[in-house]
Formats: structure tokens, sequence, C-alpha cells
């Protein structure tokens, strides 16, 4: 395996926000059952954007679940702050990692409900985790609309009158408002017209700077990986069949899978 990362799996594991080890996750099919994913390892540290590439199938949704506590590994572990998410309760696990780690969706049309108003998504992680007052809340979701580009007044208007561009917006508030320290995004973009996928995509790298935020990014779209994660794993039926530094791993891949993945994509253009 090629890995010209120094810190993606082995280094200084306290160090870590998740701590992927040896992760083989089955599920139970009919008369057998599917692995997703074999053995696999990473660690994500403060601050630092992982991209996961690979084709339908390979296994890059079901990492990220595991990592969120919400598929239990047939084997391995997953630390987060080196505590082992599946020996947590479910409670604190619920309580940590939603606290910790957020989720940004590909469609946010089904991921938000469209009854709601704006500020009510917002607003809604910050109720349910009891954080700040009333009036804190509410002064946070003015401040959390305009971090996002989005006008404070829009937090009266009703989830199914924004447009794909402005609901991604709104998805990325309510994300950052438990103040995470690494938000997980699941094809944040490829559900938006192109025409907007670049304002977005440059307001994630906005905001991670900003924040110095964690990202974990999965993405069949290796163009929009490249914009945004400093370190990209590669995955194939379920391995990792190559892994490091985002600009060596596209100017230099080592296995044919990355090769053809990689040379599939057509360029992306997003203004810097
Ligand atoms: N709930 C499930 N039950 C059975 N098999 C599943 C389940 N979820 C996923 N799989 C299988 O596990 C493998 C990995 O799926 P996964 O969704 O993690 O891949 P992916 O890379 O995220 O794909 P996509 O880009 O299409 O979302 C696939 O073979 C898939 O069919």
């Amino acid at each position: 395996m090629h890995d010209a990362s120094p810190d993606t799996s082995r280094t200084d594991p306290a160090a870590a926000l998740f701590d992927v080890r040896n992760v083989t996750v089955d599920y139970a099919s009919r008369g057998g059952y599917t692995r997703a994913l074999r053995d696999v390892s990473l660690q994500i540290r403060p601050g630092q954007a992982i991209g996961v590439i690979g084709e339908s199938g390979s296994g890059k949704t079901t990492l990220s679940r595991s990592m969120l506590g919400l598929i239990e590994p047939t084997r391995g572990h997953v630390l987060y702050r080196g505590r082992d998410v599946y020996a947590m309760g479910s409670i604190s696990r619920f309580r940590v990692l939603s606290r910790e780690a957020a989720m940004v969706f590909q469609d946010p049309r089904s991921s938000l409900n469209p009854r709601l108003s704006a500020g009510a998504v917002v607003r809604d992680p910050l109720t349910v985790l009891g954080i700040g007052t009333r009036q804190q809340r509410k002064a946070k979701v003015g401040e959390l609309l305009e971090s996002v580009g989005l006008a404070a007044e829009l937090a009266t208007r009703p989830v199914r009158a924004l447009s794909g561009g402005q609901l991604q917006r709104l998805a990325l508030a309510r994300a950052l408002a438990v103040e995470p320290s690494i938000i997980v995004a699941d094809e944040p973009t490829s559900a938006l017209d192109v025409s907007v996928q670049a304002q977005v995509l440059n307001l994630f790298q906005q905001i991670r700077a900003r924040r110095h935020l964690a990202l974990l990014l999965v993405s069949h779209d290796v163009r929009v990986v490249r914009f945004l994660a400093d370190h990209v794993l590669v995955m194939c039926d379920g391995d990792v069949v190559e892994r490091g530094a985002t600009e060596q791993i596209y100017r230099d891949p080592h296995h044919d899978y990355t090769k053809a993945l990689l040379a599939a994509a057509p360029r992306l253009r997003v203004q810097a």
C-alpha cells in the first residue's frame, strides 16, 4: 500500500479525535453476509480534513456511520478522544458524539424537516442538548445563519421555501450549532446544482479554517475531495487500497484502482 501520510494511523493515538482500529463491518444478507469494511484503520486529528473516495458500494458510508456510533463494527474498535464508542452506553454515546461530531448529509431536502422554520432547524440541537437559555439560543441562531452567509431574517422562513444552496448552508449552520470538533459530510454537494456547488465548497473551506474544524468528507466525487481534504483514503470493496496526502495521491497515484478513479473525473473549477 502507498502510505505517504505520516499522521493518518499508527501515530500518537492520544492526540486523535477519532481513532479507528482495524474495523470490519459485515451486514447480514440473505444466505450469508456482505463484508462492507475489511480491517480499516485511520486517525483524524483536530483540524485535519480527511477525504474518503471510492466507487458506489466501496464502504464509504459504512465507515462514516460506524465512526458516528450508528453501525457497530463486527470486529475492531472506534475510539473518540481515546474512549471506545461502542463500549459506552447508548445515552453517553449519543451525548458525546452528537456534541462533538456533526453530520451534513447529501440531500438537505430529505434530511431537514420541511415543516420547520429555518431558525427551528438550527435551534433544535441546542434545545435537545440543553445548551444555553432561550434568549441565548435565539441570539445564537441569528449568528449561525449569518456565519454561513444566510440573512438572520431567514430564521422565520419555512425550510420548504429555501433553495438547495440555502438549505445546504442551513444544514451546515445546524451542524455548527453544537460547536463540534469535527464535521462528517457525506456527499455534501452532490444534490446541488453545479452553479452552487462551488459556493458551498468554498463555505466549507472558510468555516473549517476559521473554526479549526476537523472534517471527514465522504464522496465519490474526487474533485470535491481534492478541494477540501488534506489527506485521502481510497476505498475499494471495503478495503483501503491507498492513502496519503491529497496532492501526492492525486499527482502520483500508485494503485490501479486510484488511477482509474482519478482518470474518470472531470476537472472542478472553484473560485478561491
Ligand atoms: N444495511 C445494509 N444491509 C446490507 N448490506 C448493506 C447495507 N448497507 C450497505 N450495504 C452493502 O455494504 C457495501 C458498502 O456499502 P456503503 O453504502 O458503505 O458504500 P458506499 O461507498 O457508501 O456507497 P454509495 O456511494 O453508493 O453510498 C455495499 O456492498 C452495500 O450494498
